[in-house]
């Protein structure tokens, strides 16, 4: 049978894919007749220190492999599979992780790949087995094992892993100017012959004036020059200025859609202050490495080979010892410009931590006010400075070392070439005016010397950032893994029906225990066989403790999380065979805590609802009751609502964010804790809202406070993540304890 999940119907696979997985499988022949601990063995050899493959890569070389062979494309052929795309993925110069492992009842044994804990192009099932061997990618880290790691050594690994960046691909953005780079190379080449042309005038001028001086055409060329020379490096300043700012946006901008676009879990990872940093700090190191760079690099080498061969054909031996002295300076510099760069991505790195500590104390200074805690976040906050300082320190050390070393051996160069020069003058085998000139254009070679020696120093710090940027860059979009398309192959759930139905789903915010561990992996689940029906038409309310998971499962409708394993319809069809956003379409959410976005009262209401008239703004801003506060305002729904809703109350946010998903045409309302902080008048009339919706809509709600879901169409009870109870309020009474317990305590035991 050929494997459900095989693409190759979906997709067009390219001739170079088909002669890649050709020579992969191959290539990977005699590794199909070794033991499982040797295979091991040789792939966690060959995929050392190459950079991690994305999904999509793997997928195509999946499809290519299963392609040009049949046998690879059977179940039975999992093996030789796996072990071809890793073999194809190492001839890309990438690596994935390849597993073995097996299933209970009935027994049946895998193989397969997976990247970053994900597996490639397998069904669900997966999860349900147990891995025997799992040869990870070099890149690939258990975040189980970050979080517990020891400052040092997330220290010693930020110092080894950041992703490496060249100056081609910091260019790279600067694509879109390529015209007036190109001018920017010449004008530099055009300033480095009139720079170099200099000392000769000027030797010239020095012999005609030994006779007296004479404004003559000598004179006028040399002012010429010079001028000429000035208007062409402002020209060329100019341009590289305008060159790094498009360098800069380009950065900024596909950071910027890349940072709104990541996977929900991403964002988990990081601290939003050390995003910022990214996006704002580390773009514009980028500036710097492009400006000197460009110059240093392009009419600086040319003025120091120009000046080099003037050298050389005036005086060999002068010329030759002033360079060995020149490389020696080089290599070094060279050496010091690699540990620049790391150190600078460090710094960067730290500093985003800092900025991220920073914003999180400023988003709760009240929490911090009201608790004392302001010295104790202080000190954490000075804390991490100091480290930043001594990291800051550290990379001065390694700049400052580099300016005396290049600063002293061109000193040293001078001094030679000139000692040497006023013997020969001395001794009558070199006019004064031929050493002036040899001076002039030492003089002349120095000064780009010195810049490109210093631009080291600016490249290696801009490439650091440019390091943290790409570390973003690389990471997947939500999107690509979108549409899986072994998804749409999976079976129907049985008590399909409603309009959201959840079929023995589990779900773990951590995914890097998946499958090392069956037990560790279930202690993990935050979401265990939820079986769930939301019909259209209905309410459905979800309650229990808190920590049960009542949002995690308003998220994995949503889809900012998938599920380990089993599956949610959404309309009759697996959430995962919908793009992202066409299933979003579908559905309007109100968060947790009702987050507000900076900005006006019509922007917020507008948020996903763009074409939404002023009058139905008034309207909904009546049903939730909040038309006060545009009666109170002269700039009624332009009103200013100040950074995450800080100007209204917490019950004014529940409700303006309740109008926004009533303005949504969106079929499914999923509502988390929406009547948290209002009054029972309010609370009155959020449910006659909330009422109303349900009519052409499927609602869920989560909440706390049972008297706002008592009358649902249907309650489930959730604790530690399991659903011990579903029905209508008089029947949970009955037989739900946990339920009869949360009733009571809210005097709402009485059977209505
Ligand atoms: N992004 C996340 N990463 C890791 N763990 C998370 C994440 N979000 C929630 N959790 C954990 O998952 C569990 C369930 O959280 P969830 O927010 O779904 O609970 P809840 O039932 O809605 O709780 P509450 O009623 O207090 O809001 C909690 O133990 C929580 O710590």
């Amino acid at each position: 049978m050929d494997v459900a999940l095989f693409s190759e119907k979906q997709k067009k696979v390219t001739i170079k894919m088909r002669i890649l997985a050709l020579l992969a499988i191959l290539l990977s022949m005699p590794l199909n007749w070794l033991s499982p601990n040797r295979i091991e063995k040789i792939f966690t050899r060959i995929t050392k220190n190459k950079p991690l493959a994305s999904e999509k890569e793997v997928l195509e070389i999946r499809d290519a492999v299963c392609t040009v062979s049949r046998r690879c494309r059977s179940q039975e052929g999992c093996l030789r599979r796996s072990i071809a795309v890793v073999v194809a993925a190492w001839l890309k110069r990438r690596s994935a992780s390849w597993n073995t492992g097996f299933a209970l009842e009935p027994f049946r044994a895998h193989a397969w790949v997976e990247v970053k804990g994900i597996p490639i192009g397998e069904p669900d099932e997966i999860s349900l087995y147990t891995k025997v061997i799992s040869v990870l990618a070099h890149s690939e880290e258990k975040p189980g094992k970050i979080k517990s790691e020891p400052k040092k050594a997330q220290e010693d690994k930020g110092k080894l892993d950041h992703p490496k960046t060249n100056l081609r691909e910091l260019f790279a953005l600067a694509n879109g100017d390529k015209l007036e780079l190109f001018l920017v190379i010449i004008l530099g080449i055009i300033c480095a012959c009139l720079t170099l042309f200099q000392p000769n005038l000027v030797a010239d001028l020095v012999q005609q004036y030994s006779s007296g001086f004479v404004v003559n055409s000598t004179l006028i060329l040399l002012m010429i020059v010079i001028a000429v020379s000035m208007i062409l490096t402002t020209i060329q300043y100019y341009l590289l200025q305008k060159i790094g700012e498009g360098v800069v946006f380009e950065a900024r901008s596909s950071l910027i859609s890349h940072l709104l676009k990541l996977p929900i879990i991403e964002y988990d990872k990081r601290s939003v202050g050390d995003l910022i940093s990214r996006v704002s700090g580390d773009t514009s190191r980028l500036r710097m490495a492009l400006i000197q760079g460009t110059i240093a690099f392009t009419s600086g080498s040319f003025i120091v080979v120009g000046a080099a061969i003037g050298l050389a054909l005036k005086d060999m031996v002068l010329f030759l010892t002033a360079l060995f002295c020149v490389c020696l300076a080089f290599i070094g510099i060279f050496l010091m410009s690699n540990l620049i760069q790391k150190s600078s991505f460090r710094v960067q790195q730290e500093l985003g931590k800092l900025s991220g500590m920073i914003e999180r104390d400023l988003h709760a200074i009240r929490t911090i006010r009201s608790t004392n805690a302001t010295s104790t976040e202080e000190n954490k906050i000075k804390l991490q400075a100091e480290y930043l300082r001594n990291l800051g320190i550290r990379l001065a050390k390694i700049q400052s070392i580099m300016t005396p070393i290049s600063n002293m051996s061109l000193q040293i160069c001078g001094l030679i070439v000139l000692g040497f020069g006023g013997y020969r003058v001395s001794i009558g085998s070199m006019s004064l005016a031929d050493l002036i000139a040899f001076a002039l254009l030492l003089f002349i070679m120095i000064g780009p010397l010195s810049q490109i020696f210093g631009a080291f120093s600016w490249v290696g710090e801009s490439l650091g950032a440019f390091s943290r940027i790409k570390e973003l860059l690389v990471l997947d979009l939500e999107t690509s893994k979108d549409n899986n398309p072994a998804i749409t192959s999976y079976p129907k759930s049985s008590n399909e029906g409603g309009m959201v139905v959840f079929h023995k789903v589990n779900f773990g915010y951590n995914k890097l225990d998946f499958g090392t561990d069956i037990i560790s992996q279930n202690d993990n689940l935050i979401l265990k066989e939820i079986d769930l029906n939301a019909e259209f038409g209905k309410r459905t309310a979800i309650v229990g403790s808190s920590g049960a998971g009542k949002s995690t499962i308003l998220q994995l409708i949503e889809r900012f999380y998938d599920p380990d394993s089993g599956h949610i319809y959404v309309n009759g069809k697996d959430c995962r065979s919908y793009s992202r956003e066409d299933l979003r379409k579908l559905i309007t959410y109100v968060e947790q805590n009702a987050p507000i976005i900076a900005g006006s009262l019509r922007e917020n209401l507008l948020l996903g609802n763009p074409t939404v008239t002023e009058e139905k703004c008034y309207n909904v801003l009546k049903e939730v009751n909040l038309s006060y506060l545009i009666e109170r305002s002269p700039e009624k729904l332009d009103m200013i609502i100040g950074e995450s809703g800080t100007t209204l109350s917490g019950g004014e946010r529940q409700r303006l964010a309740m109008a926004r998903s009533l303005l949504s045409d969106a079929e499914i309302v999923l509502l988390d804790e929406l009547t948290s902080n209002l009054d029972s008048l309010n609370e009155i009339g959020m449910k006659k809202a909330i009422d109303k919706m349900r009519e052409n809509k499927t609602v869920i709600v989560v909440a706390h406070r049972l008297s706002t879901i008592v009358d649902s169409d249907m309650i489930y009870v959730l604790e530690h993540g399991r659903i011990i109870g579903s029905g209508s309020h008089n029947e949970l009474l009955e037989k739900v304890p946990l339920y009869r317990k949360l009733a009571k305590e809210q005097f709402l035991d009485k059977v209505i």
